[in-house]
């Protein structure tokens, strides 16, 4: 399994196909065009570069080789010799929808699929295949290279064998994961998304400024980051597709997606890979 396909190269297949490089396995990286797949890969070459510098006695990689060992394509067929797959496509069910049965009829009947989704259901996405067995949920953090554990999934017809190979590829890109059954949203999105939406409410109705908002959970609870960070690193659009899912799967009123989140995503500003979100960002590659 030293082959692995990474589908979709942004926030997070970037993350993916950067950690998986760094541990030594050859990644395919597929986008829907060039100039995104361009940007990936200054991404990773940046983030490489950077962690190198900083890390000083730390492990640290050569931004070159791990490039090396990064093929990108626009073509979903080149991942068919592939026996493990990272899905990371947007968070949009009519996205993930049509890619599910064409890596089905281009794989070997072995190959396994991991789908890093903040809430869609596994059970749901691995109906759309002959090998439902073979599939799980992989919730990788973000930013991926520097989060040591992920939520890793198991949809109603995952095997353990699927489990154990997948813990085992986690483990070579220095990962633990804490396993959970499969509902939309998972353990950390049903609680993550009501928490960010609502930090978004308070903003709309001018209860507090959104470093307000963000000092009160980092300096009052201890948190690393506020709701609102976490929602700018994330992507407000993720979150607002995050948001669909749930409402849509739950048909809970408590899941309804912010208006003023509908209008930033509406205006493009989604956060940090936009520029701007609740704070204004700056990067040589946006
Ligand atoms: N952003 C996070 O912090 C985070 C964390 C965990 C999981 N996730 C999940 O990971 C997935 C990707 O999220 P993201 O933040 O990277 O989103 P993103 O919007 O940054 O990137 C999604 C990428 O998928 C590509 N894409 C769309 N359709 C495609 C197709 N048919 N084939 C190949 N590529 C395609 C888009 O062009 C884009 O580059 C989502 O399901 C999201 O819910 C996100």
């Amino acid at each position: 399994m030293d082959k692995v396909g990474v589908i979709g190269a942004g926030v997070m297949g970037i993350g993916v196909a950067q950690n998986l490089a760094q541990s030594g396995f050859y990644v395919k990286l597929v986008d829907l065009n060039e100039e995104i797949l361009e940007k990936a890969k200054r991404e990773i070459y940046d983030h490489v570069r950077f962690h190198q510098f900083y890390s000083q006695d730390k492990e640290s990689f050569d931004p070159s080789e791990v490039l090396s060992r990064i093929e990108t394509d626009v073509d979903l067929e080149v991942v068919s010799d592939c026996e493990f797959i990272v899905e990371n496509a947007t968070e949009k069910w009519d996205v993930k929808e049509k890619i599910y049965p064409r890596l089905d009829n281009i794989c070997s009947e072995s190959a396994i699929f991991a789908v890093n989704t903040s809430c869609i259901s596994i059970t749901k996405i691995g109906a759309l295949t002959n090998r439902p067995d073979r599939i799980l949920g992989i919730h990788f953090m973000n930013p991926v290279p520097l989060k040591p554990t992920v939520e890793a999934i198991r949809g109603v017809y995952t095997s353990d064998e699927t489990i154990e190979q997948a813990g085992s590829i986690l483990s070579r890109m220095g990962k633990k994961y804490i396993l959970v059954n499969d509902m939309p949203g998972f353990v950390s999105n049903r609680v993550l998304m009501l928490t960010i939406n609502e930090a978004i409410w308070l903003v709309q109705d001018q209860v507090a400024k959104p470093e307000d908002v963000d000092a009160i959970f980092k300096e009052c609870f201890g948190h690393a980051s506020g709701p609102l960070e976490t929602g700018d690193l994330i992507g407000l659009d993720t979150i607002l597709y995050s948001l669909e899912v749930l409402y849509e799967s739950y048909q809970d009123p408590k899941f309804r997606a912010c208006p003023l989140l509908r209008q930033m995503v509406a205006a493009g500003k989604n956060g940090r890979k936009s520029g701007q979100g609740f704070y204004t960002y700056y990067s040589h590659n946006s």
